[in-house]
Protein backbone atom coordinates (compact mmCIF):
# COMPACT_ATOMS: atom_id res chain seq x y z
CA UNK A 1 0.00 0.00 0.00
CA UNK A 2 1.69 3.09 -0.97
CA UNK A 3 1.27 5.17 2.63
CA UNK A 4 3.25 7.71 1.01
CA UNK A 5 0.68 10.75 2.28
CA UNK A 6 0.32 14.41 0.85
CA UNK A 7 -0.51 17.63 2.67
CA UNK A 8 -1.71 20.51 0.62
CA UNK A 9 -1.85 23.90 1.51
CA UNK A 10 -5.67 24.15 1.77
CA UNK A 11 -8.63 21.81 1.66
CA UNK A 12 -9.67 23.25 -2.15
CA UNK A 13 -6.36 21.78 -3.48
CA UNK A 14 -7.59 19.02 -2.34
CA UNK A 15 -10.72 19.58 -4.13
CA UNK A 16 -8.85 19.79 -6.97
CA UNK A 17 -6.74 16.87 -7.57
CA UNK A 18 -10.70 14.88 -7.08
CA UNK A 19 -12.58 17.12 -10.32
CA UNK A 20 -11.71 14.68 -12.65
CA UNK A 21 -12.54 11.59 -10.90
CA UNK A 22 -15.64 9.46 -11.66
CA UNK A 23 -15.51 8.74 -8.04
CA UNK A 24 -14.71 12.40 -6.49
CA UNK A 25 -16.23 12.44 -3.05
CA UNK A 26 -14.04 15.54 -1.87
CA UNK A 27 -15.87 18.74 -2.45
CA UNK A 28 -19.13 19.81 -1.05
CA UNK A 29 -20.78 21.00 -4.36
CA UNK A 30 -23.39 19.46 -5.39
CA UNK A 31 -22.69 16.47 -8.48
CA UNK A 32 -25.73 14.40 -7.83
CA UNK A 33 -27.94 13.52 -11.31
CA UNK A 34 -30.62 16.31 -12.57
CA UNK A 35 -33.86 15.29 -11.37
CA UNK A 36 -36.80 15.23 -14.21
CA UNK A 37 -37.98 18.53 -12.53
CA UNK A 38 -34.31 20.23 -12.59
CA UNK A 39 -33.75 18.65 -16.27
CA UNK A 40 -36.57 20.42 -17.75
CA UNK A 41 -35.19 23.90 -16.28
CA UNK A 42 -32.46 22.93 -18.01
CA UNK A 43 -34.38 22.63 -21.25
CA UNK A 44 -35.47 26.24 -20.15
CA UNK A 45 -32.56 27.76 -20.47
CA UNK A 46 -32.97 29.62 -23.82
CA UNK A 47 -36.20 30.41 -23.09
CA UNK A 48 -35.06 32.39 -19.91
CA UNK A 49 -32.02 34.07 -21.75
CA UNK A 50 -35.17 35.37 -24.43
CA UNK A 51 -36.93 36.52 -21.15
CA UNK A 52 -33.85 37.86 -19.71
CA UNK A 53 -33.30 40.33 -22.75
CA UNK A 54 -36.52 41.37 -22.46
CA UNK A 55 -36.87 42.98 -18.72
CA UNK A 56 -35.26 44.85 -16.32
CA UNK A 57 -32.05 43.34 -14.30
CA UNK A 58 -33.93 44.02 -11.11
CA UNK A 59 -37.00 42.75 -11.93
CA UNK A 60 -35.50 38.93 -12.57
CA UNK A 61 -33.25 39.64 -9.65
CA UNK A 62 -36.30 40.50 -7.15
CA UNK A 63 -37.87 37.37 -8.46
CA UNK A 64 -34.86 35.25 -7.77
CA UNK A 65 -34.63 36.65 -4.36
CA UNK A 66 -37.66 35.97 -3.36
CA UNK A 67 -38.14 32.51 -4.73
CA UNK A 68 -34.99 31.52 -3.15
CA UNK A 69 -35.29 32.82 0.19
CA UNK A 70 -38.81 32.17 0.50
CA UNK A 71 -38.06 28.27 0.06
CA UNK A 72 -36.28 28.26 3.21
CA UNK A 73 -38.57 30.32 5.25
CA UNK A 74 -36.77 33.49 4.99
CA UNK A 75 -39.65 35.99 4.79
CA UNK A 76 -37.93 38.80 6.51
CA UNK A 77 -34.66 39.70 4.21
CA UNK A 78 -34.51 42.99 3.34
CA UNK A 79 -35.97 44.42 0.25
CA UNK A 80 -34.38 48.01 0.26
CA UNK A 81 -31.87 48.87 -2.49
CA UNK A 82 -27.97 47.25 -1.89
CA UNK A 83 -29.03 44.80 0.73
CA UNK A 84 -28.85 41.80 -0.63
CA UNK A 85 -26.04 42.13 -3.15
CA UNK A 86 -25.52 38.86 -5.79
CA UNK A 87 -22.25 37.60 -6.13
CA UNK A 88 -20.57 34.87 -8.75
CA UNK A 89 -20.09 32.55 -5.43
CA UNK A 90 -20.41 33.08 -1.24
CA UNK A 91 -16.55 32.80 -1.48
CA UNK A 92 -17.17 35.95 -3.61
CA UNK A 93 -19.75 37.73 -0.72
CA UNK A 94 -17.26 36.43 2.02
CA UNK A 95 -14.24 38.28 -0.28
CA UNK A 96 -16.24 41.33 -0.04
CA UNK A 97 -17.41 41.23 3.36
CA UNK A 98 -13.59 40.43 4.69
CA UNK A 99 -12.69 43.53 2.50
CA UNK A 100 -14.87 45.84 4.19
CA UNK A 101 -14.67 44.86 8.31
CA UNK A 102 -10.75 45.28 7.81
CA UNK A 103 -11.72 48.61 7.08
CA UNK A 104 -12.88 49.13 10.64
CA UNK A 105 -11.75 46.30 12.58
CA UNK A 106 -8.10 44.12 12.90
CA UNK A 107 -9.68 40.72 14.64
CA UNK A 108 -12.48 38.57 14.16
CA UNK A 109 -13.95 35.97 16.10
CA UNK A 110 -14.46 32.59 13.61
CA UNK A 111 -16.02 29.51 14.72
CA UNK A 112 -13.85 26.25 14.86
CA UNK A 113 -13.91 24.19 12.73
CA UNK A 114 -15.11 25.31 10.17
CA UNK A 115 -13.91 25.25 5.90
CA UNK A 116 -10.97 26.63 5.50
CA UNK A 117 -11.42 28.92 2.64
CA UNK A 118 -13.38 31.45 5.35
CA UNK A 119 -9.92 31.63 7.55
CA UNK A 120 -7.96 32.10 4.90
CA UNK A 121 -9.86 34.77 3.45
CA UNK A 122 -10.32 36.46 6.67
CA UNK A 123 -6.31 36.30 6.98
CA UNK A 124 -5.69 37.27 3.63
CA UNK A 125 -7.22 41.03 4.46
CA UNK A 126 -5.04 40.99 7.43
CA UNK A 127 -7.46 40.57 10.11
CA UNK A 128 -6.51 38.55 13.29
CA UNK A 129 -8.39 35.41 13.70
CA UNK A 130 -10.07 34.16 17.38
CA UNK A 131 -10.94 30.85 17.39
CA UNK A 132 -15.13 30.27 19.30
CA UNK A 133 -15.49 26.30 19.64
CA UNK A 134 -18.16 25.12 18.13
CA UNK A 135 -19.70 23.79 21.18
CA UNK A 136 -18.70 26.59 23.08
CA UNK A 137 -20.97 28.78 20.16
CA UNK A 138 -24.03 26.44 21.25
CA UNK A 139 -23.35 26.61 25.40
CA UNK A 140 -24.00 30.31 26.09
CA UNK A 141 -22.78 33.56 25.94
CA UNK A 142 -19.38 34.18 24.15
CA UNK A 143 -16.23 35.59 26.20
CA UNK A 144 -16.25 38.82 27.02
CA UNK A 145 -12.47 39.21 26.19
CA UNK A 146 -13.18 38.22 22.49
CA UNK A 147 -16.10 39.88 21.97
CA UNK A 148 -14.12 43.22 23.36
CA UNK A 149 -11.77 42.18 20.95
CA UNK A 150 -13.09 41.84 17.30
CA UNK A 151 -15.46 43.48 15.26
CA UNK A 152 -17.55 41.07 14.63
CA UNK A 153 -17.82 37.27 14.80
CA UNK A 154 -18.42 34.92 11.48
CA UNK A 155 -20.86 31.59 12.71
CA UNK A 156 -21.34 29.37 9.44
CA UNK A 157 -24.92 27.69 10.33
CA UNK A 158 -25.55 24.86 9.58
CA UNK A 159 -21.66 24.35 9.95
CA UNK A 160 -19.43 22.93 7.59
CA UNK A 161 -18.10 19.85 8.36
CA UNK A 162 -20.39 19.00 11.29
CA UNK A 163 -23.95 19.86 10.11
CA UNK A 164 -24.55 21.73 13.13
CA UNK A 165 -27.31 24.18 13.50
CA UNK A 166 -28.01 27.23 15.49
CA UNK A 167 -31.35 27.32 16.86
CA UNK A 168 -33.38 30.17 16.87
CA UNK A 169 -33.33 30.84 20.85
CA UNK A 170 -29.58 30.55 20.27
CA UNK A 171 -29.54 33.35 17.82
CA UNK A 172 -31.26 35.22 19.12
CA UNK A 173 -29.03 35.22 22.18
CA UNK A 174 -26.16 35.49 20.17
CA UNK A 175 -27.69 38.44 18.37
CA UNK A 176 -28.45 40.10 21.57
CA UNK A 177 -25.04 39.93 22.75
CA UNK A 178 -23.52 41.44 19.66
CA UNK A 179 -25.89 44.22 20.00
CA UNK A 180 -24.19 45.11 23.75
CA UNK A 181 -20.80 44.83 22.32
CA UNK A 182 -21.81 46.56 19.16
CA UNK A 183 -20.15 43.59 17.29
CA UNK A 184 -20.94 42.50 13.88
CA UNK A 185 -22.55 38.86 13.74
CA UNK A 186 -22.12 37.36 10.61
CA UNK A 187 -23.57 34.33 9.02
CA UNK A 188 -22.67 31.95 6.50
CA UNK A 189 -25.45 29.73 5.91
CA UNK A 190 -24.88 27.90 2.63
CA UNK A 191 -25.84 24.59 3.57
CA UNK A 192 -29.01 25.68 5.12
CA UNK A 193 -31.11 23.92 2.41
CA UNK A 194 -30.45 19.96 3.76
CA UNK A 195 -31.97 21.39 7.02
CA UNK A 196 -35.34 22.54 7.83
CA UNK A 197 -34.28 23.44 11.11
CA UNK A 198 -32.14 26.27 9.64
CA UNK A 199 -35.76 27.54 7.87
CA UNK A 200 -36.69 29.65 11.20
CA UNK A 201 -37.31 33.31 10.20
CA UNK A 202 -33.32 34.45 10.91
CA UNK A 203 -34.04 37.88 9.35
CA UNK A 204 -36.43 38.15 11.53
CA UNK A 205 -34.55 37.15 14.61
CA UNK A 206 -31.81 39.39 13.38
CA UNK A 207 -33.31 42.66 13.07
CA UNK A 208 -35.15 42.25 16.76
CA UNK A 209 -31.83 42.19 18.19
CA UNK A 210 -31.05 45.36 17.05
CA UNK A 211 -27.40 43.97 16.34
CA UNK A 212 -25.53 44.86 13.14
CA UNK A 213 -25.07 41.91 11.18
CA UNK A 214 -24.13 40.15 7.70
CA UNK A 215 -25.21 37.01 6.22
CA UNK A 216 -23.89 35.35 2.62
CA UNK A 217 -26.39 32.69 1.13
CA UNK A 218 -25.45 30.53 -1.41
CA UNK A 219 -27.15 28.02 -4.08
CA UNK A 220 -23.76 26.43 -5.24
CA UNK A 221 -24.07 23.28 -2.83
CA UNK A 222 -27.94 22.76 -3.55
CA UNK A 223 -28.29 21.84 -7.43
CA UNK A 224 -26.29 19.87 -10.12
CA UNK A 225 -25.85 23.44 -12.26
CA UNK A 226 -22.47 22.94 -13.24
CA UNK A 227 -21.21 25.52 -10.89
CA UNK A 228 -23.45 28.02 -12.15
CA UNK A 229 -24.34 29.87 -9.18
CA UNK A 230 -25.57 32.95 -6.67
CA UNK A 231 -23.90 33.73 -3.42
CA UNK A 232 -25.97 36.20 -1.61
CA UNK A 233 -24.31 38.99 0.37
CA UNK A 234 -27.09 39.93 2.85
CA UNK A 235 -26.60 43.30 5.48
CA UNK A 236 -28.40 45.29 8.14
CA UNK A 237 -29.72 48.86 7.17
CA UNK A 238 -26.95 50.70 9.83
CA UNK A 239 -24.16 47.58 9.08
CA UNK A 240 -21.47 50.32 9.43
CA UNK A 241 -19.38 48.61 6.79
CA UNK A 242 -18.51 49.92 3.32
CA UNK A 243 -20.19 46.69 1.60
CA UNK A 244 -21.58 48.29 -1.25
CA UNK A 245 -18.44 49.93 -2.41
CA UNK A 246 -16.44 47.20 -1.80
CA UNK A 247 -18.81 45.49 -4.00
CA UNK A 248 -18.53 48.13 -6.68
CA UNK A 249 -15.12 47.46 -6.78
CA UNK A 250 -15.56 43.38 -7.28
CA UNK A 251 -18.13 43.46 -9.56
CA UNK A 252 -21.39 45.09 -11.29
CA UNK A 253 -23.84 42.27 -10.54
CA UNK A 254 -24.52 38.46 -11.67
CA UNK A 255 -25.93 37.30 -14.92
CA UNK A 256 -29.83 37.75 -15.08
CA UNK A 257 -29.71 34.34 -17.20
CA UNK A 258 -28.17 32.36 -13.29
CA UNK A 259 -30.67 34.46 -11.65
CA UNK A 260 -34.04 33.33 -13.57
CA UNK A 261 -32.12 29.67 -13.52
CA UNK A 262 -32.17 29.94 -9.72
CA UNK A 263 -35.51 31.07 -9.34
CA UNK A 264 -37.16 27.91 -11.58
CA UNK A 265 -35.11 25.44 -9.36
CA UNK A 266 -36.25 27.16 -6.28
CA UNK A 267 -39.81 27.40 -7.53
CA UNK A 268 -39.57 23.08 -8.80
CA UNK A 269 -37.46 22.95 -5.06
CA UNK A 270 -41.07 24.41 -3.35
CA UNK A 271 -43.25 22.31 -5.61
CA UNK A 272 -41.61 18.76 -4.03
CA UNK A 273 -38.02 18.87 -5.27
CA UNK A 274 -36.55 19.81 -1.44
CA UNK A 275 -38.63 17.03 0.01
CA UNK A 276 -36.72 14.78 -2.53
CA UNK A 277 -33.39 16.36 -2.18
CA UNK A 278 -33.75 15.65 1.89
CA UNK A 279 -34.85 12.21 0.89
CA UNK A 280 -31.94 11.54 -1.42
CA UNK A 281 -29.36 13.00 1.02
CA UNK A 282 -30.73 10.74 3.45
CA UNK A 283 -30.82 7.82 1.49
CA UNK A 284 -27.13 8.58 1.04
CA UNK A 285 -25.76 8.96 4.40
CA UNK A 286 -27.80 5.73 5.10
CA UNK A 287 -25.75 4.04 2.24
CA UNK A 288 -22.64 5.27 3.75
CA UNK A 289 -23.35 4.11 7.32
CA UNK A 290 -24.22 0.79 6.30
CA UNK A 291 -21.34 0.57 3.97
CA UNK A 292 -18.67 1.30 6.78
CA UNK A 293 -21.16 -0.15 9.76
CA UNK A 294 -19.08 -3.44 10.77
CA UNK A 295 -15.35 -2.12 10.51
CA UNK A 296 -13.44 -1.60 13.39
CA UNK A 297 -12.80 1.63 14.80
CA UNK A 298 -15.33 3.38 12.39
CA UNK A 299 -17.57 6.40 13.96
CA UNK A 300 -19.87 8.29 12.72
CA UNK A 301 -19.15 11.28 14.47
CA UNK A 302 -22.20 13.81 13.54
CA UNK A 303 -25.42 11.38 14.04
CA UNK A 304 -28.14 14.61 13.95
CA UNK A 305 -26.32 15.79 10.44
CA UNK A 306 -28.44 16.32 7.45
CA UNK A 307 -25.97 18.24 5.37
CA UNK A 308 -24.36 17.23 2.40
CA UNK A 309 -21.52 15.86 3.57
CA UNK A 310 -20.42 13.36 6.46
CA UNK A 311 -17.41 13.21 8.62
CA UNK A 312 -16.09 9.71 10.07
CA UNK A 313 -13.67 8.96 12.65
CA UNK A 314 -11.02 6.50 11.62
CA UNK A 315 -9.18 6.10 14.86
CA UNK A 316 -5.76 5.99 15.10
CA UNK A 317 -5.26 5.44 11.26
CA UNK A 318 -3.44 8.07 9.58
CA UNK A 319 -5.87 10.30 7.51
CA UNK A 320 -3.73 11.40 4.55
CA UNK A 321 -2.36 7.66 4.50
CA UNK A 322 -6.35 6.21 3.71
CA UNK A 323 -6.83 8.89 1.53
CA UNK A 324 -3.96 8.66 -0.33
CA UNK A 325 -4.40 4.42 -0.06
CA UNK A 326 -8.02 5.31 -1.44
CA UNK A 327 -6.46 8.19 -4.23
CA UNK A 328 -5.04 4.63 -5.74
CA UNK A 329 -8.53 3.96 -6.03
CA UNK A 330 -8.97 7.31 -7.75
CA UNK A 331 -11.56 7.70 -4.87
CA UNK A 332 -11.51 10.94 -3.48
CA UNK A 333 -11.97 12.13 0.34
CA UNK A 334 -11.07 15.06 2.11
CA UNK A 335 -9.00 14.82 5.37
CA UNK A 336 -10.21 17.00 8.09
CA UNK A 337 -7.05 18.62 9.97
CA UNK A 338 -7.17 21.95 7.42
CA UNK A 339 -11.37 22.54 9.07
CA UNK A 340 -8.93 23.00 11.98
CA UNK A 341 -7.61 25.85 11.27
CA UNK A 342 -6.45 26.75 15.02
CA UNK A 343 -5.63 23.40 15.96
CA UNK A 344 -5.32 20.88 12.66
CA UNK A 345 -3.95 17.91 14.43
CA UNK A 346 -7.79 17.76 15.68
CA UNK A 347 -8.97 16.59 12.53
CA UNK A 348 -5.94 13.73 11.43
CA UNK A 349 -8.30 10.92 12.11
CA UNK A 350 -11.17 12.60 10.39
CA UNK A 351 -12.04 11.93 6.91
CA UNK A 352 -15.12 14.22 5.12
CA UNK A 353 -17.21 12.42 2.55
CA UNK A 354 -19.40 14.00 -0.10
CA UNK A 355 -23.19 13.07 -0.10
CA UNK A 356 -24.36 15.22 -3.46
CA UNK A 357 -23.39 12.55 -5.67
CA UNK A 358 -24.59 9.70 -7.62
CA UNK A 359 -25.96 6.21 -5.18
CA UNK A 360 -23.79 4.04 -7.60
CA UNK A 361 -20.97 6.18 -7.29
CA UNK A 362 -21.02 7.07 -3.48
CA UNK A 363 -21.38 3.01 -2.85
CA UNK A 364 -18.22 2.18 -4.96
CA UNK A 365 -16.35 5.17 -3.06
CA UNK A 366 -17.92 3.37 -0.14
CA UNK A 367 -16.32 0.14 -0.85
CA UNK A 368 -13.42 1.31 -1.51
CA UNK A 369 -13.08 3.14 1.89
CA UNK A 370 -14.76 -0.10 3.34
CA UNK A 371 -11.47 -1.84 1.56
CA UNK A 372 -8.79 0.53 2.44
CA UNK A 373 -9.93 0.90 6.33
CA UNK A 374 -9.81 -3.20 6.73
CA UNK A 375 -6.50 -3.43 5.41
CA UNK A 376 -5.09 -0.31 7.86
N1 LIG B 1 -13.80 29.04 -2.77
C1 LIG B 1 -13.59 27.76 -2.47
N2 LIG B 1 -12.48 27.37 -1.91
N3 LIG B 1 -14.55 26.89 -2.81
C2 LIG B 1 -14.54 25.53 -2.32
C3 LIG B 1 -15.74 25.40 -1.42
O1 LIG B 1 -16.94 25.79 -2.06
C4 LIG B 1 -15.90 23.92 -1.06
C5 LIG B 1 -16.73 23.75 0.15
O2 LIG B 1 -17.26 24.67 0.73
C6 LIG B 1 -16.88 22.37 0.65
O3 LIG B 1 -16.28 21.45 0.04
O4 LIG B 1 -17.54 22.17 1.70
Amino acid sequence: QNSVSVDLGNLTQYEFLALNSPLNLSDGHARQELTAGQARIVEELPALWADALKRPVAEVEADARSAFFGLFGQHSYPRGEGRVLACYSSSVAMEIFARSLATVSDAIGLIHPTFDNIPDILRGVGLELLPIEEDELHHGDLDPYLMSRVGAIFVTTPNNPTGRVVPQERLRALAEQCARYDVVLALDTCFRGFDTRAHYDHYEVLRESGCRWVVIEDTGKLWPTLELKIGWLVSAEDVGLPIEKVYSDILLGVSPLIMSMVRRLAEDAAGGGLAELHEFIAGNRALLRSALADVPDVHFLDPGSRASVERIGIGSRSNLAVWSALSEHNVFALPCQKFFWADPARGEGILRIALARPPASLAMGAAALRTVLSES
